[in-house]
């Protein structure tokens, strides 16, 4: 936010553009492959453009209109396909260096997980269906250049039917939920990684670095979450399992300074029903009921040790 003294009173303000679509597709070099990406950017300025509030002067505002086209022609301009963490920094970087009021640009991307389809048992050129959770990114990037770079997981839901349970915790007058060492174990990931990169002159050039990087994070998150395939991990707690993922995340990706971890327990109850003339169904880990709400919420970040980065 851009801070202001003002007739006595401190102003803050910003603004931007939410919520622009666009997708862009690349071709091979023969035009025969294809390959589609769609994003949803959300851009926001941090400007000298005080007069605007205070005077009614709007000769230093960057119109959000205009910003929305930024999108589009910087879309056209990448004849390369790039990963979305590179055109957010792309972007951030053209407002900062385009205009001079600008001293801050904060570029979110979440772009939507179209994957290519299989027909016949091969990847199809053209044809793509759409996956389930999705990539996220955040370039913030000021007028030196100076950069925070975040990138993320949305919505990844995942569940394994057993190797969990819950025991040991507080009991009062109010507990009912027995000890269990057999339990569903199901959540929605949404992990938040932030990279120590601090410059748009020290992101790594390879191309598609940031994509790499995602699908690797996911896989490690994935296997610490489920272990080996066959006898899996046993989990304590939803916080033991999340603590885990995060620090499996830190320890193999020296360039990830932090991750934040959403994972809320889902529940699923388990099923018993009787009626006078006796049980209908006895759970035995066998019939449950899903639910979504209420769910138990989760969360811990983690972070490398200053003195030690
Ligand atoms: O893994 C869990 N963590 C909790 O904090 C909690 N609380 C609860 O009722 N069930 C669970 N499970």
């Amino acid at each position: 936010m851009a801070k202001n003294n003002v007739e006595g009173f401190e102003l803050e303000q910003s603004h931007g553009k939410e919520r622009v679509r666009v997708a862009r597709v690349w071709k091979s070099k023969d035009g025969q492959q294809h390959f589609v990406v769609e994003w949803r950017v959300s851009i926001n300025l941090v400007s000298h453009c005080v007069n605007s509030y205070i005077r009614d002067d709007n000769s230093d505002i960057v119109a959000t209109d205009t910003m929305k086209n930024t999108v589009y022609a910087k879309a056209k301009e990448c004849s390369e396909m790039l990963s979305v963490e590179e055109f957010a920094i792309l972007l951030a970087k053209h407002f900062t260096s385009f205009y001079k009021q600008v001293t801050t640009a904060i570029v979110k991307i979440v772009e939507k997980p179209w994957e290519r389809v299989s027909v016949e048992g091969q990847p199809h050129k053209h044809g793509f269906k759409l996956g389930s959770e999705k990539h996220t990114t955040e370039a913030v990037v000021n007028k030196s250049d100076a950069l925070q770079l975040t990138s993320g997981i949305e919505g990844l839901s995942v569940l394994k039917t057993t190797q969990s349970g819950f025991e040991g915790f507080v009991r009062d007058k109010y507990t009912v939920l027995p000890d269990t060492r057999e339990r569903m174990l199901a959540t929605e990931i949404t992990a938040l990684w932030r990279y120590s990169y601090e410059s748009v002159y020290d992101v790594p050039q390879e191309p598609f670095y940031f994509t790499d990087k995602y699908l690797a994070v996911k896989r490690v998150l994935l296997d610490t979450f489920f272990g080996p395939p066959k006898e899996g991990v046993y989990s304590p707690s939803v916080q033991s399992t999340l603590y885990q993922m995060a620090n499996a995340t830190l320890n193999r990706f020296p360039d990830i300074a932090s991750i934040q971890l959403k994972m809320p327990n889902i529940h699923f109850l388990p099923v018993n029903l009787s009626n006078k003339d006796g049980q209908i169904v006895k759970f035995n880990d066998d019939v449950y009921l899903p639910t979504d709400e209420p769910h138990g919420s989760i969360e811990a970040s983690l972070n490398r040790n200053r003195s030690r980065m």
